[in-house]
């Protein structure tokens, strides 16, 4: 399904961006390095794809597994996945393949970008195909119903220990027919071996598409996958015609409780204030691209869920299984989730949204900041303040790199 409101790649944005740039994908006309590498990106839906042209753009060799033959033909055949990703012409260089061993035996790097129930069993048909210098990068957002799983710990689950440390994962605000519109947009990598951020952050940065990197996976893996779950949240309450305070309210107390939950799952709080955290909340509790704030929107103006899947054309929105999973997760982690927990009740168990929202309004009052989150936040590492030249230490904090 392509993009809700995507103007097919044509948009006055582009046009702008056009005429000050001559090769806006080029990340040696901006001083970035990035050496020509071989991809493979795992998942033919929109986000894969817009991945596979970014990289494409950029003059890396590209081969997509897609799993329909379908999406496939388009990509090969009319240079466009018309499935998935209606609009967007695709560089004759950069092919599809329904072969997933083959594809996976072919990147150097592998993108994974599968949604989270298929992850298990897309990534074990590819393992014997893997190289021991693969880098796996896993672009997915959601936690699995069943055992509450992150991407991070499903991979390492399935995958063999030695290549644990090969493995990383990008999230961050980026809608698919953004990207592809080569529209600015920063996101961030996360993974426990640095070099491996790094390498990663230089093979896909461009003037266009800025990757930040982190160590903190759980953070950067949490905030992806519950802000799905908070741009329901945000359009049950557009749908129901709440308004600007409504969407402002769930926004702030909806990142509130994301943040709690994830530092209870081991998260950064600092990470959570960042581009998979915040960003990313605030491009999809009010960006009308997002299939999370459109099914949200559809619910609270009285459509069924099952009516409203049925029409998005296999585009997944994680949001709606995630809210099963954060659900347990804030009970198994003893955190007081009212929003996650409300869209729980409303997808999954048929309450009535206009109730949920009265219920929560009508909680014991309370202090705003959570004493957890303020302990996490003081306790939370900070760079050193590098030294000046005349022994003095420079004020922290002002010497900051952005
Ligand atoms: N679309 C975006 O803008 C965007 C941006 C960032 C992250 N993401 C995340 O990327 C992930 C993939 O989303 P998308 O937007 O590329 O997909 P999509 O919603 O556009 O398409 C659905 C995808 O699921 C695949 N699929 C369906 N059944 C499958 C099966 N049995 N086994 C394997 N794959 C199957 C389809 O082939 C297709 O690739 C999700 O976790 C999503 O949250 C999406
Ligand atoms: O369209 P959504 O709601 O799945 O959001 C897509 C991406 O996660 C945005 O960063």
């Amino acid at each position: 399904m392509a993009a809700a409101g995507s103007d097919g790649g044509s948009g006055t944005v582009t046009a702008a961006l056009a005429a000050h740039s001559t090769s806006p994908a080029s990340p040696r006309s901006s001083g970035l390095s990035s050496e020509r590498t071989r991809i493979a990106v795992l998942g033919g839906g929109a986000w894969g794809t817009s991945l596979a042209l970014h990289a494409a753009r950029m003059g890396h060799e590209v081969l997509l597994w897609a799993l329909e033959p379908e999406v496939k033909r388009a990509v090969n055949e009319e240079h466009e996945n018309t499935t998935y990703l209606k609009g967007f012409k695709l560089p004759e260089s950069l092919r599809a393949s329904n072969d997933i061993k083959e594809v996976a035996a072919f990147g150097e790097v592998i993108l994974m970008v599968i949604p989270t129930p298929f992850v298990e069993r897309t990534v074990a048909q590819v393992v014997d195909a893997l190289r021991d210098s693969s880098i796996l990068v896993s672009c997915t957002k959601g936690i699995l119903n069943d055992t509450l799983e992150t991407p991070n710990e499903i991979l390492k689950r399935v995958l063999p220990a030695r290549l644990h440390p090969r493995l990383a994962y990008l999230s961050g605000p980026s809608f698919a027919a953004e990207v592809a519109k080569e529209i600015p947009t920063a996101v961030t990598v996360a993974a426990d071996n640095d070099d491996v951020a790094k390498r990663v952050q230089e093979m896909l940065s461009t003037p266009r598409f800025r990757c930040y990197r982190t160590h903190d996976v759980a953070g950067v893996e949490l905030g992806g996958a519950l802000k799905n779950v908070l741009a329901i949240a945000c359009g049950i309450s557009d749908g129901l015609g709440f308004g600007s305070n409504g969407r402002a309210a769930l926004i702030t107390r909806g990142l509130d409780e994301i943040t709690r939950l994830a530092v209870a799952a081991g998260a950064s709080p600092l990470t959570l204030a960042g581009l998979s955290g915040i960003g990313d909340i605030v491009l999809t509790c009010t960006g009308d691209l997002s299939r999370n704030r459109t099914v949200g929107i559809r619910l609270g103006k009285g459509e069924k869920l099952e009516d409203i899947t049925a029409t998005m054309g296999g585009a997944v929105a994680e949001g709606v299984l995630t809210s099963r999973s954060a659900h347990h997760l804030a009970l198994e982690k003893g955190i007081d989730c009212p929003v996650i927990s409300g869209i729980y009740r409303v997808i999954h168990e048929g309450a009535d949204p206009v109730d949920v929202v009265t219920q929560n309004m009508s909680r014991p009052l309370k202090p705003e900041v959570d004493r957890r989150v303020a302990q996490a936040a003081h306790l939370a590492e900070v760079p050193p303040a590098p030294a000046r030249g005349d022994g003095a230490t420079a004020v922290p904090g002002c010497v900051v790199d952005c």
